[in-house]
């Protein structure tokens, strides 16, 4: 189902953080959110994930690191029931299995607190919990940004995998252009808390319009990272 919001804006210590925003996002699709730091991504993304819950839509939110995610003095069972809880679903009912498999979540010790698994595997952990009941939207904010070069793209090449064909939409939120790049089809761009700037990943990268796009394009890093 397509999803649309209109009007999202945000004012924080009397300072407009966020423009009267509107959005459509079709079924499926692959949106990055990029800009410069501070420039209100991350203030878009919670904005949006607050209007579709509030119309009924079910969306999922993966934070930067897991610390944001899991407690630590938590076990991964509890917060795996818990997220099942947050649904309306019934322990145990998930397909932990179907998702588990789909993240290479394989031998982590679900009895075990966060710390004692790696930090790869709490993520893609994080990501399946954010995969269940299958979500209309998943937003990614930086959600590989405190992964080294090589787990962070295999956990991209995960998620993409599981996403092929689905309708669950994605916005994957990043300062990072080159990896948004290689992971959507469309790309949405922000400068100031406004979206300046909205079009299929390639035109942007051949033919920036803004002046906010085309910085990114001249210092986008393409090589230094896998993901
Ligand atoms: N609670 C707040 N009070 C005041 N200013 C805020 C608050 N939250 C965010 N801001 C400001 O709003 C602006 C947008 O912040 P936001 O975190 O949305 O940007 P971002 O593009 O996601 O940045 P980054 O890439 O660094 O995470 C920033 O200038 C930030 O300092």
């Amino acid at each position: 189902m397509t999803l649309s919001v209109s009007g999202l804006s945000a004012v924080r210590s009397g300072r407009t953080i966020l423009h009267p925003t509107s959005l459509v996002i079709a079924p499926g699709a692959r949106i990055g959110l990029v800009g410069l730091s501070g420039s209100g991504k991350s203030t878009l993304g919670h904005a949006l994930i607050d209007d579709l819950r509030a119309q009924g839509r079910s969306v999922a939110h993966v934070p930067q690191s897991p610390d944001e995610a899991l407690d630590p003095l938590r076990s991964m069972a509890f917060h795996w029931q818990e997220a099942e809880h947050a649904l309306g679903l019934t322990p145990g009912s998930a397909d932990q299995r179907g998702l588990f498999a789909a993240l290479n979540i394989e031998g982590g010790d679900l009895s075990k607190r966060p710390w004692s698994w790696s930090r790869g595997m709490q993520q893609r952990f994080v990501i399946a919990m954010a995969l269940i009941g299958t979500p209309d939207l998943i937003v990614l904010d930086e959600p590989t940004s405190a992964l080294d070069p090589v787990v962070a793209a295999a956990t991209m090449d995960l998620l993409d995998r599981h996403l092929d064909g689905r309708e669950t939409a994605m916005m994957l939120i990043t300062h990072d252009l080159g990896l948004a790049a290689r992971r959507v089809f469309q790309l949405m761009v922000m400068h100031d808390g406004q979206l300046v700037e909205q079009a299929p990943t390639d035109d942007i990268l051949l033919r920036p319009q803004t002046r906010a796009a085309q910085a990114l394009v001249a210092h986008r890093n393409w090589m230094a990272l896998p993901c």
